[in-house]
This record gives C-alpha cells, sequence and structure tokens, in this order.
C-alpha cells in the first residue's frame, strides 16, 4: 500500500479599505493544478508519496516545498483517509493543514499553486472523495475516512463507489 500526504496552507485574506472592496473577510487555501503524475489536470494540496524513513509530517514539509517553493512548519494532522481499489487497500494519506509558511507559492514542472477562499474551492475539478472531507478539514475539524474505488489502475480512471466518513476524531500517534 502507498502511503502519501497533503498539505493545506492557510491564509487570512482581509479587504483592502482604500480600493473599496466590499468582500467579507475569508480564509484562503493553497491549492495547486496538478501538472503530471496521479490526478494531473486536477486540483489538489501538494503532497505526495512518502520516501525510505521518511515520516509523514517531513514529506508533507518537503513535497510542499518541492511542488510549490513554500516552506510549512507547525503542521496540524486533519485527516487520514484511507482508498480502496477494487477492495484492496490501495493509498493511505495523512491530511494536514497550517497557518504557518515561508515564501510565495511558486510554479513548478509538477504543480500550479493558486490562493482560493475556502468556499470557492473548485470541487468539479478535483478527486470525486475531495468534496466529501475537504470543507471539514478547511473549517478546522478533522476527519477518518475510506473511500472505495472501482474499476482497475489506475486510481484517477476508476469509479468511485461509496465511502465511510467520520468527524471530529483525534489522531494518537502524532504522525
Ligand atoms: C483516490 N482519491 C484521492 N483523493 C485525494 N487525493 C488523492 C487521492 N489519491 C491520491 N491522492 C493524493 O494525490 C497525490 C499523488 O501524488 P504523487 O504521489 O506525487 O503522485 P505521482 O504519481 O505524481 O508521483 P511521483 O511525483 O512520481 O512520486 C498524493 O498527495 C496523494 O495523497
Amino acid at each position: 500500500m502507498i502511503e502519501a500526504t497533503l498539505c493545506f496552507p492557510l491564509r487570512e485574506w482581509t479587504p483592502d479599505e482604500r480600493t473599496g472592496d466590499d468582500r467579507e473577510r475569508t480564509d484562503e487555501v493553497l491549492l495547486i493544478e496538478k501538472r503530471r503524475g496521479l490526478g494531473e489536470g486536477w486540483y489538489n494540496g501538494p503532497g505526495g508519496k512518502l520516501e525510505n524513513g521518511e515520516t509523514p509530517r517531513e514529506c508533507a514539509v518537503r513535497e510542499t516545498r518541492e511542488e510549490v517553493g513554500l516552506a510549512v512548519r507547525n503542521l496540524e494532522k486533519a485527516g487520514e483517509l484511507t482508498f480502496t481499489l477494487d477492495g484492496d487497500r490501495h493509498t493511505f494519506c495523512h491530511v494536514y493543514r497550517t497557518r504557518s509558511f515561508d515564501g510565495e507559492p511558486t510554479p513548478s514542472d509538477e504543480a500550479r499553486p493558486e490562493w482560493v477562499p475556502i468556499d470557492e474551492v473548485p470541487y468539479d475539478r478535483m478527486w470525486e472523495d475531495d468534496r466529501l472531507w475537504l470543507p471539514a478539514v478547511l473549517e478546522g475539524d478533522t476527519v477518518a475516512g475510506e473511500f472505495r474505488f472501482e474499476g482497475g489502475e489506475p486510481l484517477d480512471e476508476a469509479d468511485f463507489a461509496d465511502h465511510d466518513l467520520e468527524r471530529d476524531v483525534s489522531f494518537e500517534d502524532r504522525s
């Protein structure tokens, strides 16, 4: 089974009063448009597979740096997701969020970063399961879920079948 991570950097957006912008204060999340590999063309958070000897947190920090050049800190565990394919466990994904980071998001060969207001997340251009668990993560809740896909490899061409999801879970292992 593949072990992977996703990281969702958050920042507060406030209107600049000098421009007369009357939109409400909101949170924005840093998403990427994936340019190659699994989920190419779709939006997701920065993230990827664990390398040998790496902890999930280290992986999320490394992948965010590699994909969008942002140095994230103080990651908060927000979710654990299991993706099955035709009944077998395919990927286990650790989800993090953080409001601490240095640098400016910069595009790479792998990803094009974009700050998006949390109520404008483009769920129709994401993995089908994202709409089920990401809103809770962006609202500050924690989630644990299993999402079942059918139809064979690759995972991003399989059909989403069904799921179980729990909110307000606690993660004991600090991973
Ligand atoms: C099935 N439903 C899913 N819903 C939401 N997110 C999903 C996902 N399934 C995989 N993911 C995430 O997608 C990234 C794959 O990225 P990643 O491992 O980098 O794939 P890629 O093939 O590009 O690998 P390399 O860059 O070659 O290592 C990685 O963050 C992983 O957690």
